[in-house]
């Protein structure tokens, strides 16, 4: 199986989360998941998210050290091993390059989204321990 290292990024505004839709043009198309990707070469996880959320958003973060959660899921086209931080928002209000919609949401809300498999763990750690 196909191992696929991402970095996921819960970037917090007052209380809020950015939420983002993956497009149609994507792998699952229409699930919501934290902006972020795959990894590349030999950048950290912090690097990653920062070039990520540039790249993809034209936000700038800075990521936290401490990892929130790590999840690792089966999809048909590989195994996503996800690992996510809770990131602060430096400047930027988010610019679409590549998602559908973005979305910015009180945790309460968070069920409200149809997320990617691998979130769900995440998305039930934020509810229980807030951001
Ligand atoms: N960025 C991000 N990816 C996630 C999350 N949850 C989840 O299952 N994924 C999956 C979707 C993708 O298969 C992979 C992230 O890869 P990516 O976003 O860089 O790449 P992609 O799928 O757009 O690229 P491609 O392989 O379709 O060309 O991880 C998440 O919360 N954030």
């Amino acid at each position: 199986m196909k191992e696929i290292y991402v970095v996921g990024a819960i970037i917090k505004s007052q209380s809020k989360v950015l939420c983002a839709q993956r497009s149609d043009k994507m792998s699952l198309p229409g699930l919501w998941e934290f902006p972020g990707g795959k990894i590349e070469g030999e950048e950290t996880h912090q690097e990653a998210l920062k070039r990520e959320i540039n790249e993809e958003l034209k936000m700038d973060i800075r990521a936290s050290d401490q990892l929130f959660k790590k999840v690792t899921y089966d999809y048909d086209f590989g195994r996503v091993h996800l690992s996510a931080y809770r990131c602060e928002l430096i400047k930027g209000t988010p610019i679409l390059t590549e998602h559908q919609t973005v979305k910015w949401l009180e945790i309460d809300d968070l069920d409200k989204l149809s997320w990617a498999p691998a979130d769900i763990p995440i998305v039930d750690k934020l509810k229980k321990e807030g951001i």
